[in-house]
């Protein structure tokens, strides 16, 4: 019980607690590459507080000494993220790399947390604010985060073109993304066909994602 109180409280020092995330809303200039910031003119920010109240949570760990850190090993037992695996996003090392990117930048959500760790490189985490306005969120080495389960995201490199991440997960990784799109053209045929949204709870899996009510009144 000791211990397990010690690892709480390392695991809960404020230092290694984001108090800063380079978080932006976005343009929609969609002639513009997705790799670039697209940031608002004058850019308004997304504050930690924005983030806090989707459910997105984020930490700092040094990512050359993170096998050897207890504060990272307190995280991952306090959360029960028991899996992991890397992945690394680049052409040279990425097979269907094109696809690939196409699909990381899709709308979706998943039935579980989206959990990344950037050992290295760099990247951007869109997700959707309670207005359903895109929030982008840079992520460099050494942050960790974490995606609400069913709150909507995408992801795309930046231009340098790379990042590294660590995946982790809570049991056995599913990893399936439901398009929003998909979703909103199952949701209508389903409205369609029965008068009422009969499809809908199979893709309501947070109480804490807004867009799904928002989604049953479509
Ligand atoms: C930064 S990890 C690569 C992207 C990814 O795994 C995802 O979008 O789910
Ligand atoms: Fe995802
Ligand atoms: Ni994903």
């Amino acid at each position: 019980m000791q211990s397990f109180q010690a690892f709480v409280a390392v695991y809960s020092a404020p230092a290694h607690r984001s108090i800063m995330l380079d978080a932006w809303y976005m343009d929609d200039d969609t002639t513009m590459d997705q790799r670039e910031e697209h940031r608002l003119k004058p850019n308004k920010p997304a504050t930690l507080e924005d983030l806090q109240t989707l459910g997105v949570l984020h930490w700092t760990f040094d990512a050359d000494s993170y096998e050897d850190s207890p504060e990272f090993a307190a995280m991952r037992a306090e959360r029960g993220y028991d899996y992991e695996d890397t992945c690394t996003v680049s052409r040279e090392t990425m097979p269907n790399y094109e696809e690939k990117i196409k699909s990381f930048y899709e709308e979706h959500i998943h039935s579980d947390e989206e959990i990344r760790y950037c050992l290295d490189g760099s990247g951007y985490f869109d997700v959707r604010d309670g207005q359903d306005r895109w929030i982008r969120i840079k992520v460099e080495k050494n942050d960790l985060i974490v995606l609400p389960e069913g709150i909507y995201h995408r992801f795309t490199l930046d231009n340098k073109n790379y990042i590294k991440a660590l995946r982790l997960f809570k049991g056995v990784p599913i990893w399936t993304p439901y398009n929003r799109c998909v979703i909103r053209a199952e949701l209508s045929s389903a409205a369609a066909a029965n008068g009422r949204m009969r499809g809908f709870n199979k893709f309501c899996f947070s109480a804490k994602n807004p867009h799904n009510v928002a989604e049953s009144q479509a």
